[in-house]
């Protein structure tokens, strides 16, 4: 066959049940590409002006309306931009996928700039079949000596066009609902649906609620927009006061919580973006957090969360952002492998690190107050993103069991002389109580890491930075704590050990527990657990990823039950012969209990246990 070249053609009747039923999934998508043209005419004519092509009536407010009709079933979308001719109804509408926004830029490309134009694709306007059975465009084009023009169409593949009844300047498109759109006929999901995607569109939206139905409906008559045209985060950040923000946030994301602050987006090279994130307060109740981050371009609403686009992590908070170099049309897959989209949200992930790292600096006072709200976020951030963690390395605190915050720096620096690069940690400061107080009273510092988020983030630390490791308060058996003795009292020491590890291993039924005696220069402790670092780690792993096939056992330790010897109860123990063999074992048996429970939870079995062992060690003091 010899080679040959040529046009691929589309038939309409298959192509268009594709666009009308699959091209967007969300049915109230017709909303927003109706309103996105009704705008669009509006700033192509007011271009036009500027451009002094056309010379318009200064008084004149640009408005957008839409009037619903629940007893006619039509919704109509109406403007008073540009209108079309009936050329132009042919080129654009007739055309499928011939894009009138497009064709404008390029006509005009010299004189006027891309702003504010939403449409992209020349395909919109058919999205009003998804839920209309007939459509109806009353247009009026501004150029002089134009008829008007009214066309329609019934959903097939064919129209009708003819001389229009438009007297003035501007597009009227009639939707008459069929079954599929009939939600939309009600007042409320309309309303709704055009403050889902129009609120911050840049001229004045007007729902009217007409006919019968009307009156009975709650909606009364709109008498005022229902959008806002210049949403805050398109002014200069100068321009605006912590009030305008704290409103904004509060229209915006009807959460009644003051913010704790935000960061305005403002970018116009290289590439346009504008928006501002708030840092929301935590909702403490359920200690979870809910953000929000709603994406715009040109001021029209494209989705929420696009994780494509924001980084995961700040996902966590709430804000908007407005990036008109998106397609309105994102596909998910498409901005996964964008260049683009990777230098936005590289760009938003550095603005973020930078607002925390001034903050740090200039107002650390107040930045200590946020951190119980901010620091789940951040920790996530560093986990989520190597670069983020660069950023703001140097502004993490930790807040100390003496309540104060410090850095990482700051910290390692004070333990210098008493433990280098070692950061002790607390992860309850209820249960590990009484290793605080042994912590506090020899003049230790640990730090508390008690939200779940702690443990994946000192373990990326610790990753990052050599030699630094973090070691719970039980961890060990601090230097500190212990009084030094001489060679001989050593070797009493180890004879007593040996005693007492038997007698436990006894009374416990135990014969893996490990005993330690230790003289401590603490007298009011008797007796407590330590367990290493690494062990208790890999137990807790255990617990939270399951076993995966592994016997969870192999893993668990009880730790070392450590007895003070300079305790009167542990002493008795080691001298006291006469002591009644059952005084001596429920003595053993609570002071295991004792340092269990400071050091974990007490299974129920044992809890029951310790609970009557009380009661009878009690009612023997009476008795
Ligand atoms: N209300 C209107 N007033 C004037 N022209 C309009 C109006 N609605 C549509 N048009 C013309 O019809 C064209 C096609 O509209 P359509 O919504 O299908 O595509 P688009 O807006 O160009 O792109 P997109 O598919 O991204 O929305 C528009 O570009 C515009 O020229």
């Amino acid at each position: 066959m010899n080679q040959q070249k040529g046009n691929l053609s589309i038939h309409s009747e298959n192509i268009f049940p594709i666009i009308k039923k699959w091209l967007y999934s969300d049915h109230d998508i017709f909303v927003r590409e109706l309103v996105s043209n009704a705008s669009d005419a509006i700033t192509k004519l007011k271009k036009l002006s500027t451009m002094k092509e056309v010379a318009l009536d200064s008084e004149e407010s640009f408005k957008i309306e839409v009037r619903l009709n629940e007893a006619d079933k039509t919704i109509v979308f109406s403007d008073n931009g540009i209108g079309m001719t009936d050329e132009e109804i042919k080129k654009y509408i007739n055309q499928i996928a011939f894009s009138g926004a497009e064709d404008f830029l390029n006509t005009y490309k010299d004189k006027s700039d891309k702003d504010q134009i939403i449409g992209h694709f020349g395909l919109g306007f058919y999205s009003a079949f998804m839920v209309a059975e007939k459509v109806e465009i009353h247009t009026k084009s501004y150029l002089p000596n134009t008829d008007p023009v009214l066309w329609t169409c019934d959903g097939g593949t064919t129209f009708e066009m003819e001389t229009g009844s438009r007297e003035h300047r501007g597009t009227d498109i009639t939707l008459f609902i069929g079954d599929e759109g009939k939600s939309f006929l009600n007042a409320y999901t309309l309303r709704q649906t055009l403050d889902k995607y129009c609120s911050f569109m840049p001229y004045e939206i007007y729902l009217t609620v007409e006919g019968e139905e009307a009156k009975e409906d709650a909606e009364p008559q709109e008498a005022k927009p229902l959008n806002t045209t210049t949403p805050l985060y398109m002014k200069m950040p100068s321009e605006c006061t912590d009030e305008d923000y704290k409103d904004f946030y509060q229209a915006t994301f009807k959460d009644f919580k003051e913010p704790l602050f935000w960061i305005h987006l403002n970018m116009d090279y290289p590439f346009n973006l504008k928006g501002i994130l708030y840092f929301p307060k935590l909702n403490t109740e359920f200690d979870t957090i809910e953000g929000q981050i709603k994406l715009y371009n040109s001021q029209v609403f494209v989705a929420d969360n696009i994780k494509e686009v924001i980084p995961e992590f700040l996902l966590l908070l709430k804000g908007v952002i407005d990036c008109p170099d998106l397609p309105l049309n994102v596909s998910r897959s498409f901005l996964q492998n964008d260049g683009f989209v990777r230098k936005i949200s590289t760009y938003i992930s550095k603005k973020v690190a930078d607002k925390l790292n001034g903050l740090f600096k200039t107002e650390r006072e107040s930045y200590e107050g946020f951190w119980e709200d901010i620091n789940p976020f951040i920790k996530f951030g560093t986990l989520k993103d190597e670069k983020f963690f660069e950023n703001v390395e140097k502004s993490i605190l930790f807040k100390t069991i003496q309540d104060q915050y410090v850095t990482l720096d700051e910290y390692l620096a004070e333990a210098l002389d008493k433990h280098e690069n070692k950061v002790f940690y607390v992860t309850d400061h209820i249960q590990q109580a009484q290793y605080i107080n042994l912590f506090e009273a020899h003049d230790l510092n640990a730090v508390l890491l008690e939200h779940t988020i702690d443990a994946p983030f000192i373990s990326m630390l610790e990753s990052k930075k050599e030699n630094l490791s973090f070691a719970r308060v039980d961890s060990d058996l601090n230097e500190f704590f212990k009084e030094a003795g001489d060679a001989e009292s050593d070797a009493e020491k180890t004879k007593n050990e040996e005693k007492l590890q038997t007698l436990f291993r006894d009374v416990l039924e135990n014969e893996k527990l490990e005993v330690k005696l230790e003289r401590m220069k603490n007298n009011d402790l008797s007796s407590m657990i330590i367990l290493s670092e690494e062990s208790r780690r890999m137990q807790d792993m255990m617990r939270m990823y399951g076993s995966a096939g592994l016997d969870p056992k192999m893993f668990e330790t009880n730790g070392t039950l450590i007895l003070n010897a300079n305790h009167v109860l542990v002493s008795n123990l080691i001298t006291n012969e006469t002591l009644e063999s059952s005084t001596r074992d429920m003595i053993c048996a609570h002071l295991y209990d004792l340092a269990m429970l400071s050091h974990t939870q007490l299974s129920p079995e044992a809890m029951t246990r310790f609970v009557s062992r009380s009661n009878l060690l009690l009612t023997r003091l009476i008795s």
